[in-house]
């Protein structure tokens, strides 16, 4: 689904990404590691928010830079959620369709997976943090995407709010759909990963099953 080779990405002087290359398969992938380390710089360029600076990244085949085709392919969740406050949230979600190239009705189908249905005519900038937590992961998952991108999407939500999103990730995950997660809170979603790769100082420096790494983050 993701490769990338000697991708390398830096921000001025500062080399966010060093060189990775990883292959990331079907499936459920957790994404770790400390504050700074670099995952959502990764997950920014699978989604072409940012050009490499250095070496070649491949979703679904395809650069993603700039490219309109593969984003109506996939579907991301950012952290912090990056949503316009001037607009409702049905608004948002029905451009998104509407560039999509889905039924309105998928906008439904997608707000009542995360109990978001009830809010989605308020303006967001008038929502809580966990509100726009939810909408975020709607817009994620809105239209069943080939790929989803999902940036922390249990932080800001109150222990309710995470078990239901893990649970509704948990069965997104059994149906089949394919994820790539960044996640401090991990615990609740380790059950469901193929794989883990961990992150630091611009690197990947460790990658396997949870068997394998967990057990060594834990010794860290
Ligand atoms: N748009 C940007 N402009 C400048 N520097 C950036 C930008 N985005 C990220 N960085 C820097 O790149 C490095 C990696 O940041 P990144 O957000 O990818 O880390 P992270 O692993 O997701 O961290 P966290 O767990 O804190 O969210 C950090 O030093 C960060 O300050």
């Amino acid at each position: 689904m993701i490769t990338a080779r000697n991708l390398t990405k830096r921000f001025g002087r500062l080399v966010a990404l060093n060189s990775i290359n990883l292959e990331i398969d079907e499936g459920f992938t957790l994404i770790l590691g400390p504050n700074g380390g670099g995952k959502s710089t990764f997950l920014n360029l699978c989604a072409g928010l940012y050009r490499p600076s250095r070496g070649e990244i491949k979703v679904l085949g395809e650069n993603p830079w700039s490219n309109d085709g593969l984003r109506r392919r996939i579907g991301v969740s950012f952290d912090p959620p990056a949503l316009p406050k001037h607009r409702t949230a049905r608004e948002w979600l029905g451009y998104l369709a509407e560039v999509k190239r889905l039924d309105e009705d998928e906008v439904l189908k997608a707000a009542e997976l995360f109990s978001a249905v009830k809010y989605l005519d308020r303006k967001m900038g008038e929502y809580s943090a966990g509100m726009l937590k939810r909408i975020s992961l709607t817009q994620a998952f809105l239209g069943k995407p080939e790929l989803v991108l999902l940036d922390e999407p249990l932080a800001n939500l109150d222990l309710e709010g995470i078990r239901e999103v893990t649970e509704v990730i948990g069965e997104q995950a059994e149906k089949g759909a394919n994820m790539v997660v960044v996640s401090h809170i991990w615990r609740p979603l380790v059950e469901f990963a193929d794989r883990i790769f961990v992150i630091a100082a611009g690197r990947v420096v460790l990658a396997g099953t949870p068997e394998e790494v967990i057990p060594q983050i834990e010794e860290i």
